[in-house]
C-alpha cells in the first residue's frame, strides 16, 4: 500500500453504476445506492494541476456515510482543491486540470455523461464565508427545490392550479429545523437574510443546501470566520448532520477535527494524503512521524 493510497477498513461494498443520462435515471441510482450504505465516496488516484503546478498527487481514499470526515493540514496543501474534485467545483476553475475517479453513491463522477444538476443537488458545499442570497429567509431555502422544479409558485403556478405554498412552507420549516435555525427566525422567514448574525446566515447556508435533500454536504472551513460560540453551535450541528448525511469538512482548527470527525485525513505540503484513519488513531497514535510532527506543532 502507497502512503497516499489509504483505506479504512469500512467493509465497502460500492458497486460501480453506469453515470445517469437523464435526471430519472441519475435519481434512481442515489436512491438505489442509498438504500445499500456504506461507502459513500470512493476516490482513486486523483490528481489535480493548475496549469504546471501539480497540486494534488495521486490520492485515493473510500469515505464512509453517515459519519463526519476531516480533511486537515498546513496552508496549501490541497484541502480545498480535493474538496472541490468531490463535486467536480473545480471544473469551474479554468486552469484547473483534474485526473482520477470520484465515486460517489457508485456513481462515476466524471464520466463524460455525468449529470452535473443532479451531482450538484446531490453533494451539497458550504463555504468559509457565509454567502446567503440577498433574498429573505424563506426564499434563501426554496430557492433551489424552485430551481429543480420541486416547488411551483407564482401567478402560472396558481392558475394551473399546482402552487405549492403549503409543501414550501414545509420544507422551509423542516430545513431550518434541521439547521437548527428554526427557532431563531421563525418569526421573521421574510426578512432579508443579510440583517442576520454571521453565525445564522452560515446556518442559513446549511439549510439551503439540506433543502434539496443531498447526500454528501462538503464544508470548507464553514466556521473559521465565526466567533466561539456560533462555532460551537456549527459544530454541534455537524455531529447532528452526519446521523442522516455523509460530511467532509476542511478545518485549520485540529482540535475542532478531534472533536467532531470521525475520521480525519491529513495532507502535508506537496498536495499528498500522508495517512487517513479514524481520528483517534491520527491524533493517539499517528503511523507516519511527519503526521506525529504536525499534529504536536513541530511544523505547520
Ligand atoms: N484557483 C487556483 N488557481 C491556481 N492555483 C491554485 C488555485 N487554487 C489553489 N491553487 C494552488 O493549489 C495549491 C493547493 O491550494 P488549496 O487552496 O487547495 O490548499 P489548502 O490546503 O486548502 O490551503 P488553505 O488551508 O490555505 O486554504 C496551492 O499551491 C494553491 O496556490
Amino acid at each position: 500500500m502507497s502512503e497516499t493510497d489509504i483505506t479504512p477498513d469500512t467493509g465497502s461494498t460500492a458497486t460501480t453504476t453506469t453515470a445517469g443520462e437523464s435526471d430519472e435515471q441519475a435519481r434512481d441510482a442515489w436512491t438505489e445506492y442509498r438504500a445499500a450504505g456504506e461507502t459513500k465516496l470512493s476516490v482513486e488516484d486523483i490528481n489535480v494541476w493548475y496549469g504546471d503546478d501539480h497540486a494534488l498527487k495521486d490520492v485515493s481514499m473510500d469515505i464512509p456515510e453517515e459519519s463526519v470526515t476531516a480533511l486537515i493540514g498546513p496552508s496549501g496543501c490541497g484541502k480545498s482543491t480535493f474538496l472541490r474534485c468531490l463535486n467536480r467545483m473545480n471544473d469551474r476553475i479554468k486552469a484547473a486540470r483534474v485526473e482520477g475517479s470520484v465515486e460517489v453513491g457508485g456513481t462515476e463522477i466524471y464520466h463524460p455523461d455525468a449529470n452535473l444538476v443532479e451531482l450538484r443537488k446531490r453533494i451539497g458545499m458550504v463555504f468559509q464565508s457565509p454567502n446567503p442570497f440577498p433574498k429573505s429567509i424563506r426564499e434563501n431555502i426554496s430557492y433551489g427545490p424552485r430551481k429543480h422544479g420541486e416547488i411551483e409558485k407564482g401567478l402560472l403556478a396558481r392558475l394551473f392550479g399546482r402552487d405549492d405554498t403549503e409543501a414550501e412552507a414545509e420544507l422551509v420549516e423542516r430545513a431550518l429545523k434541521q439547521a437548527a435555525l428554526w427557532d431563531e427566525v421563525n418569526d421573521r422567514l421574510d426578512d432579508n437574510a443579510l440583517g442576520l448574525s454571521g453565525g445564522q446566515q452560515q446556518r442559513l447556508c446549511i439549510a439551503r443546501c439540506l433543502a434539496v435533500d443531498p447526500d454528501v454536504i462538503l464544508m470548507d472551513e464553514p466556521a473559521s470566520a465565526l466567533d466561539p460560540i456560533a462555532t460551537s453551535k456549527i459544530e454541534d450541528l455537524v455531529e447532528e448532520l452526519a446521523k442522516e448525511y455523509t460530511v467532509v469538512i476542511v478545518t485549520h482548527n485540529m482540535q475542532q477535527a478531534a472533536r467532531i470527525s470521525d475520521q480525519t485525513a491529513v495532507f502535508l505540503t506537496g498536495g499528498e494524503l500522508i495517512e487517513y484513519d479514524d481520528t483517534e488513531k491520527i491524533f493517539e497514535n499517528p503511523e507516519s512521524q511527519r503526521v506525529e510532527d504536525y499534529i504536536t506543532g513541530k511544523f505547520g
